[in-house]
């Protein structure tokens, strides 16, 4: 979820699980019979205690590790600009509120040098990245508009 307050996006830094260490938008797995969008909501609020409104779909992406299979992931991402409640830390997940004009990006996934400065800038996007052996860098990055289906 990639959730704007004026200049600022809500990032935090990752503390358990997959990625943990890394700095991410709130975010994690859909659950049985939950569409994205209501996981995205569940798993922000969880993370830091913000309820979203007014999230839409921004971008759909696709990441393969071909030297450990078992991280590939499909992530669904939407943004809203719309929030209500207090802002508090969880277990998983350290957040504030960072400028969007000062993105830690060598603290996140090498991907989202790729897409994220352009969603933020209204874009919206779908990609399919396949990193390198190195399991950190991205090897090839393919990204279009996002199709409207
Ligand atoms: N390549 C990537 N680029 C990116 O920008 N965010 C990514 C990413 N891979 C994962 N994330 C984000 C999505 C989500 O917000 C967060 C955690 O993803 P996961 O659902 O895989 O983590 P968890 O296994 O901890 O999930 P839950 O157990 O469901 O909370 O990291």
């Amino acid at each position: 979820m990639l959730l704007r307050r004026g200049e600022d996006l809500l990032l935090g830094e990752k503390l358990t699980g997959f990625g943990a260490g890394r700095v991410v938008a709130p975010g994690g797995h859909v659950e049985p019979g939950e569409s994205p969008l209501a996981a995205a909501v569940r798993e922000t609020h969880e993370e830091t205690g913000l309820a979203v409104h007014d999230a839409t779909l921004c971008a759909r992406l696709e990441f393969t590790f071909p030297a450990r299979p078992a991280w590939d992931l499909r992530l669904e991402v939407f943004t809203s600009t719309t929030h209500t409640g207090a802002l508090t830390p969880s277990s998983e997940l350290a957040p504030w509120w960072c400028p969007v004009r000062d993105l830690p990006l060598d603290r996140m996934w090498d991907d989202d040098r790729y897409w994220l400065a352009r969603v933020l800038d209204g874009e919206r996007l779908q990609g399919r990245f396949v990193y390198a052996p190195d399991n950190e860098t991205v090897q090839h990055a393919d990204l279009q508009p996002l199709d409207p289906a």
